[in-house]
């Protein structure tokens, strides 16, 4: 390994690494006066290894890893879905999703048992981005659907990941398994393209992501006037049209799930944090917990003003980012030393602005380590205060989340609802109670079981998640 910049931090982290990636150079960025420049300044292309993760979860033609004039017809397509009046209009259905998420963790509460949070985080998310994005209730946190099961089904394949279920180490399956988990998923967003397609020019504009794709098809291919709405749409359109929907399908719940279940994490351990977080709900929704979901539905902009609650989901996103991006360099583009003025070719590299090195330097936050939302309130300013510069959880310029207000929204929404209904307790040092439970979580309780001093590390198991599901018992709450 060997380094480019020798203006490492007391952590030992250089801002610019490099590292060799099976027959590739890697150059890893640790600051974002380098990472800016590919990121910011100017927007390289995604790294090829971006489509071999994206292709099985969202085929070829996808917002995710298009680029030039592909990518920027179907992010303006796709952007008034993110409008914050759009967003806003989505509330209802939100709410009617945490609250079947709040049940589930009632009847566990009165069972006092032991479960993986991550499986119902994950349920609740995709169903809530199966309103968003097909206007359809996919109804999976208490029963199946088989979009998601084929989802649920692909990301457990993924190469890269669970690598503890033995069968991942007979490769031999996978190539099949995720061609038929593409088929299911597939064939179930193409039945709905098609419903929805009969009968666009019927219904008033919407702006689910599956109208917003299919207003753009009618805008570059407008039917003749003699042509009935019944006509076929052209092929290569609706495979994009389909990739782009199962993007947005993953990219939707996955990262949302991981940040929910890091809240609770980290709720659970800080105890002043969690009473400022419930005082804060206090003052906001009154007293009465069995209200809250109503009053959000009526009123929706109450949850603007949660700046403890914002503060913890940024914080939480700061230490376990679930995802990042990767570029790849180029013979004309140089990594440049601002200080220095020395300039460092790209050529072939894989650009890497690495979020943890990021979000933990002890040269751009102060104590990087500890979760301590209060660094992100209006009133702490730096060095106390966030380094909005080195934030990068949804990524930077004009690449960034598309998704990021919807997440923000739907995060806040179910602590909201959750927080002051149940008391979490983390329960690693039960782990192996759950061996056996069919999770394809491992409940390994050998080895190492922390980093950083948390026993919920990342695993990478489609985006980055707490290790074994976060497993947890809940307390319902004298309220
Ligand atoms: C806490 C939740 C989330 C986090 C941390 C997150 C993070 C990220 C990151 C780091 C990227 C850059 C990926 C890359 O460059 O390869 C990204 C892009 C993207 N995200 Fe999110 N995301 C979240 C939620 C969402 C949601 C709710 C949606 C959809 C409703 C979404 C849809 C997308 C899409 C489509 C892109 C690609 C945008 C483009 O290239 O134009 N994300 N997200």
């Amino acid at each position: 390994m060997g380094c480019l910049c020798d203006r490492g931090d007391s952590s030992g982290t250089l801002p610019v690494d490099d590292v060799l990636l099976s027959d590739q150079g890697a150059r890893l960025v640790s600051d974002p006066v380098f990472g800016d420049q590919f990121t910011v300044k100017q927007s390289l292309p995604k790294h090829p290894l971006t489509s071999d993760f994206v292709e099985p979860l969202a085929g070829r033609t996808n917002l995710v890893t298009a680029e030039f004039q592909e990518w920027k017809t179907w992010r303006s397509a796709f952007n008034p879905g993110f409008s914050a009046s759009h967003l806003m209009t989505l509330v209802p259905g939100i709410v009617t999703n945490v609250s079947i998420f709040c049940d589930i963790l009632r009847e566990h509460a009165r069972k006092n048992d032991l479960f993986r949070l991550e499986k119902h985080a994950t349920r609740l998310t995709i169903d809530i981005i199966g309103k968003v994005v097909l206007d359809l209730d996919f109804k999976s946190q208490r029963g199946e659907h088989e979009l998601v099961s084929a989802f649920e089904s692909q990301v457990a394949w993924q190469p890269v990941g669970a690598m503890f279920r033995p069968t991942e180490l007979i490769n031999i399956f996978r190539p099949f398994v995720q061609w038929r988990n593409t088929r299911t998923m597939d064939r179930c967003v193409a039945r709905e393209l098609d419903k929805r397609f009969a009968t666009l020019e019927e219904r008033s504009k919407q702006k689910n992501i599956i109208d917003l794709a299919l207003n753009t098809y009618l805008k570059e291919n407008p039917p003749a006037k003699t042509q009935s709405v019944n006509r076929t749409m052209d092929s290569r359109f609706k495979q994009a049209a389909i990739d782009n929907i199962k993007v947005f399908i993953f990219a939707g719940h996955d990262t949302s799930s991981s940040a929910i279940c890091y809240a609770f994490y980290h709720l659970s351990r800080n105890p002043e944090t969690l009473a400022a977080v419930r005082k804060e709900h206090d003052a906001v929704f009154g007293t009465d917990v069995s209200k809250v979901g109503e009053i959000i539905e009526q009123e929706p902009h109450l949850i603007n003003k949660l700046d403890w609650t914002m503060a913890v989901i940024r914080e939480v996103l700061r230490l376990h980012p679930p995802a990042s991006t990767i570029r790849i360099g180029n013979k004309d583009f140089f990594l440049n030393d601002p200080t220095t003025n020395e300039q460092w070719p790209t050529d072939d590299f894989m650009l890497f602005p690495v979020n943890i090195n990021y979000h933990r330097s002890g040269k751009l936050w102060s104590d990087p380590n500890r979760f301590r939302p209060q660094r992100w309130l209006a009133h702490a300013p730096p060095p106390e205060g966030a380094n909005r510069d080195a934030y990068v959880a949804f990524s930077k310029g004009n690449r960034n989340c598309i998704g990021q207000e919807l997440a923000l929204i739907e995060i806040k929404i179910v602590l909201a609802m959750a927080v002051r209904c149940f008391d979490f307790s983390v329960r690693y040092d039960e782990l192996d109670k759950l061996k056996g439970d069919k999770s394809g979580y491992p409940s390994d309780s050998s080895g190492i079981q922390e980093q950083f001093g948390d026993e919920a590390y990342q695993i990478q198991l489609g985006t980055a998640k707490p290790r074994e599901g976060l497993p947890c018992r809940v307390k319902l709450r004298d309220v």
